[in-house]
């Protein structure tokens, strides 16, 4: 699906968080937003899902393949959520309830979307765990979230995303929570999946080093304005603005710095 967003303005009281701020992504592109911390990242994220905190109030244009989500009812809103948009969260823990089986939650979307039986809910919630890697799918349906790992919990969390091959995926700061090896593993299964689904992409993070592997655009984002934007490879050669040279910096200390003495 195509995402347009135009001249986003988000004002909490008195305050502009989020200030003209527009890209689009094509049909099956992918597109990083990188900031650090209260830039405006996940108002924008939380504006194109009509999920804004109360006070907060955005102008501006979100069209999904061409259709305005800025300021629709409710009701289109919550289907386009439950359909055609894919959320991953940063913290899995929260994302998930613990009262539920893995299984109950990966059925969630489509239990919610038409009847099916209780066999053919399984069947696919199963499907939805193997197809994250989670160990043994049969079995862990009937497993809980605290007797999976941070980066399984994350792997449920992308299943339930992917569970309605939504058109659009939203992930904001995915794999922060998780330790390095960790996040190097559910990248790399995030990024073949979106490939497999053909979704449109928006990727949040404050980490260059990620987005270089995930995305090839980038908009960077510094106090609710867009600052700098290019291909990723570009941004982080030849980066223009101050805050842009800041996050590559950082981006090079944690990943390039150790091996190779820089
Ligand atoms: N519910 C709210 N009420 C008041 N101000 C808010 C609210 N949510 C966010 N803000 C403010 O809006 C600005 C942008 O916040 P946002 O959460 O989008 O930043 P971010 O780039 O996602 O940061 P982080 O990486 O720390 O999550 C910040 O200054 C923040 O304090």
């Amino acid at each position: 699906m195509t995402l347009e967003v135009r001249g986003l303005t988000i004002r909490i009281g008195d305050r502009t968080v989020v200030d003209d701020v527009s890209f689009t992504v094509p049909d099956g592109g992918r597109f990083g937003l990188i900031g650090g911390s209260g830039s405006g990242k996940s108002l924008t994220v939380l504006a194109i899902l009509g999920l804004l905190p109360d006070g907060a109030d955005a102008t501006g244009s979100v069209l999904l393949d061409g259709v305005e989500l800025l300021g629709a009812p409710e009701r289109r809103l919550a289907r386009v959520r439950g359909s055609r948009i894919g959320t991953v969260f940063q913290d899995p823990q929260t994302a998930l309830n613990p009262l539920r089986t893995i299984g109950r939650q990966l059925a969630e979307p489509l239990r919610l979307r038409g009847r099916l039986t209780r066999t053919a809910t399984r069947a696919e919630a199963v499907r939805l765990a193997g197809l994250v890697r989670l160990p043994d799918p049969g079995r862990v349906v009937d497993a809980y979230p605290h007797q999976l790992s941070g980066g399984q919990r994350q792997r449920v969390a992308i299943g339930i995303a992917l569970a309605l091959s939504p058109g659009l995926l939203l992930a904001d700061e995915p794999t922060t929570a998780l330790d390095v090896t960790t996040q190097a593993e559910v990248l790399g299964l995030f990024d073949r999946l979106v490939a497999d689904a053909g979704a449109s992409l928006v990727f949040v993070t404050h980490d260059l080093a990620v987005l270089a592997g995930i995305t090839r655009e980038v908009l960077v984002l510094s106090e609710g304005r867009a600052v700098e934007r290019g291909p990723v490879a570009q941004v982080l050669a030849a980066p223009q603005h101050p805050v842009t040279a800041a996050l590559v910096a950082a981006a090079r200390a944690t990943s390039f710095g150790a091996g190779e003495g820089s």
